[in-house]
């Protein structure tokens, strides 16, 4: 899973992480990223990295068996199953990356809700990071990509049309996309729909 991000940019790199540090809570219990299904934790370990006094704590979850061993400085782990409502409230951002390619619509369903009753109006957001394809003219890589998600599960590469009706099923409207390249994973930012009513 590392390899996907050798050689790349940092997900904050390319998105606009101050617009998330501006306004984040300055409080001891106050959480800024939650990663779910955040693996050994390279993504955040990179962030903190980059931002040693973060606005907040940083938390990793996975399932028990993938963080029972991992330790890193800055970094809190917490067990827990996205299939599960999730139990860290109120967190300024809740990071998804390489998680709803591998699962249909269904489940991913089911995951937003877990994330979504958990947020706080106003102030929560979702960051996704995962491809974001176009209706035509699909790169070879992300075609190849798409069939191979398919062919190992039910997993499967969304189209932008896609993802914005995927998270308006679960109460969430996209409020932004960024990306550098058409090879690359995008990310896209959803708040609650009433945040923007
Ligand atoms: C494709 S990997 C992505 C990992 C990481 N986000 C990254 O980009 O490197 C999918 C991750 O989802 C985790 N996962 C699978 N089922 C899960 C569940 N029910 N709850 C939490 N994490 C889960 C896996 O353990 C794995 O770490």
């Amino acid at each position: 899973m590392s390899s996907r991000r050798e050689g790349r940019p940092n997900w904050f790199s390319i998105y606009p992480i101050e617009q998330l540090m501006t306004g984040a809570v300055a409080s001891p219990d106050a959480v800024f990223l939650v990663d779910v299904g955040g693996n050994q934790g390279h993504d955040l370990a990179r962030f903190h990295a980059q931002y040693p006094k973060p606005p907040g704590r940083l938390i990793l979850q996975d399932l028990p068996k993938i963080i029972s061993s991992v330790e890193r400085v800055g970094i809190e782990k917490i067990p827990y199953s996205f299939l599960n409502p999730q139990p860290i409230k109120g967190a300024r951002a809740y990071c998804f990356r390489a998680i709803f390619h591998d699962w249909p619509d269904r489940i991913c369903q089911k995951i937003l809700m877990n994330t979504v009753s958990a947020m706080k109006p106003g102030y929560s957001s979702v960051i996704i990071i995962d491809f974001v394809l176009p209706d035509t003219n699909v790169p070879r890589m992300q075609a190849a990509m798409d069939i191979q998600m398919m062919s190992i599960g039910a997993g499967v590469e969304r189209s932008e049309q896609q993802w914005r009706e995927l998270l308006l099923n679960a109460g969430l409207e996209i409020i932004g996309i960024w990306n550098v390249s058409p090879n690359m994973e995008s990310i896209i930012e959803a708040v609650k729909v009433a945040d923007t009513e």
